[in-house]
């Protein structure tokens, strides 16, 4: 007998880009629209996602391992990325919920490889091991002059009444952003079925259905509508 077509096969996808290009609100506005579709979510991060990965994120972003340089910060992240995709990522696509990252595996390809100089051997290798398999099904990259992104951080913070310290990452130089943008365009080139580069530089509703026509596009169970 032939099996019905799984229509709720668990689907896993990722958000990059550089600093502040709004990949945390629109996680969450992706986050709800799957959930106006019946979809069973999960929405996680990294690093982290995981009490130990979010021990190691404490630790990198407080600048505790900086001197110790880029190839054992990747080492750092990938340890991480084991914990979150074994005792997170893989037992929920397994029972059949929906992972949805911010960041994952191209943040360490953008950071520590193509910008911190890693060898790329070492970042296929952490990355093989680490993944185990569990390589996303689709990875939105979200793009935009940095220059823009900083001043809405900036804005962000005088809002929250905040000072801008950033962690260690956000306070690189306007450079080093600009060549990091650049990374995440190579990877999503070099990635082309898995990637889908999205202009940021939009406001957020225009953007949540700009990735929401590639989502629904993509997965193809999700054209029913809402709560179909
Ligand atoms: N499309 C948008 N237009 C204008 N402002 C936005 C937009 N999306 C997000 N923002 C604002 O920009 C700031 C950064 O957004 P957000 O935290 O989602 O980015 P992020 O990529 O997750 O940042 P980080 O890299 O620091 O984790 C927030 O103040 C947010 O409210
Ligand atoms: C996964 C991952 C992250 N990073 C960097 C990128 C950011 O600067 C921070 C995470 O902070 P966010 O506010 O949650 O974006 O960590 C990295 O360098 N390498 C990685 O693999």
């Amino acid at each position: 007998m032939l099996e019905a077509p799984n229509r709720r096969q668990a689907r896993f996808i990722t958000f990059e880009g550089g600093e502040g290009v709004g990949k945390s609100t629109q996680v969450r506005r992706l986050l709800a629209n799957l959930g106006r579709h019946a979809v069973e979510v999960v929405r996680t991060r990294e690093p982290g996602g995981t009490p130990k990965a979010e021990a190691i994120r404490s630790f990198i972003l407080q600048g505790r391992s900086e001197a110790w340089g880029a190839g054992a910060e990747a080492v750092l992240f990938a340890a991480a990325r084991l914990d979150h995709v074994n005792e997170l990522i893989a037992p929920n696509l397994a029972k059949g919920t929906w992972v949805i990252s911010d960041r994952f595996c191209d943040s360490t390809r953008a950071y520590q490889g193509l910008t911190g100089g890693v060898d790329d051997r070492l970042i296929n290798a952490l990355e093989d091991l680490a993944l185990d398999g569990h390589t996303p099904d689709l990875t939105i990259v979200l793009d935009m002059d940095p220059e823009i992104a900083f001043r809405r951080v900036e804005q962000r913070t005088l809002e929250d009444g905040l000072q801008l310290t950033g962690d260690r990452f956000e306070k690189e130089e306007l450079e080093w952003h600009r060549r990091l943008r650049q990374n995440f365009l190579d990877i999503a080139g070099n990635n082309p079925d898995r990637c889908v580069v999205i202009s940021a530089e939009q406001d957020e509703a225009a953007l949540e259905n700009a990735i929401w026509s590639v989502v629904s596009e993509r997965f193809p169970e999700l054209q029913g509508g809402p709560d179909a």
